[in-house]
């Protein structure tokens, strides 16, 4: 859980994977017609998923909340289970992952954390567009479950631009850096699929990429 959308600095650092946001259309459920679909945005590191989104939320102020993610760290003070985040134990985390529940989920300083499929539906059902920026194993586990989500990817003009956005924002090391660059072949491969993605975004000139993320993003609204 990367990013503004993850509300915990701790969750900031992690960088994990996962944004999620929800967007407003109606939430109560008696007058909501349809569950409105998540969008999983996916990219390689570097292609400028979190700039368009922090641009698509101030843009659209009220629109966008957060899902709550499982942890096994205890609560800080001030923190409130299920609101910052569900407090589990290991072993009740453990049954979690052994029943495939979550969309992703990773080790930080020990503890877990992951979101679960079930804290992405009841999103939908509160009449809540969901938003979740994550990584290709991530796009693969929300396609095996019924969420029935939207999927764009944020592709960067080329490598060589990657490179130096990543190199531009002074947040990687020459090993992060060659490994997200790596990783970044395997996520271009992978959007190349037939149907892995319902739109691809090329993360060119910021302008024209956040007019087209924002049309496809609110576009589904209701839908
Ligand atoms: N269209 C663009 N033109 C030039 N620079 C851009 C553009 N879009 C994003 N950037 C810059 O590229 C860098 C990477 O963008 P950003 O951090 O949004 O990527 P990301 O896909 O969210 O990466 P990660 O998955 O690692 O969080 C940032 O420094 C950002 O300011």
């Amino acid at each position: 859980m990367r990013i503004l959308l993850r509300t915990q600095a701790a969750v900031a650092t992690r960088r994990l994977s996962l944004r999620m946001a929800s967007a407003t259309t109606n939430a109560d459920p008696a007058i909501t017609k349809t569950p409105p679909r998540p969008v999983v945005i996916s990219g390689p590191s570097g292609a400028g998923k979190s700039t368009l989104l922090k641009r698509l939320f101030a843009e659209h102020p009220g629109k966008f909340g957060f899902s709550v993610s499982h942890t096994t760290r205890a609560p800080r003070p001030g923190e409130v289970d299920g609101r910052e985040y569900n407090f589990v134990t290991r072993e009740a985390f453990q049954s979690l992952i052994s029943q495939n529940q979550f969309i992703e989920h990773a080790t930080f300083s020990s503890h877990n954390y992951g979101t679960t499929i079930s804290a992405i539906r009841s999103i939908a059902s509160a009449g809540l567009i969901c938003i979740l920026d994550i990584e290709m194993e991530g796009v693969k586990q929300v396609k095996r479950t019924d969420l029935n989500a939207r999927f764009l990817f944020v592709a960067p003009p080329s490598l060589g631009v990657l490179e130096e956005r990543l190199r531009g924002r002074g947040t990687e090391t020459e090993e992060s850096l060659g490994r997200r660059l790596e990783q970044a072949e395997r996520e271009l491969e992978f959007a190349k699929g037939e149907g892995v993605h319902d739109r691809a975004v090329v993360n060119d000139d910021l302008e024209v990429a956040y007019r087209e993320v924002e049309e496809f993003v609110l576009g589904g609204e209701g839908s």
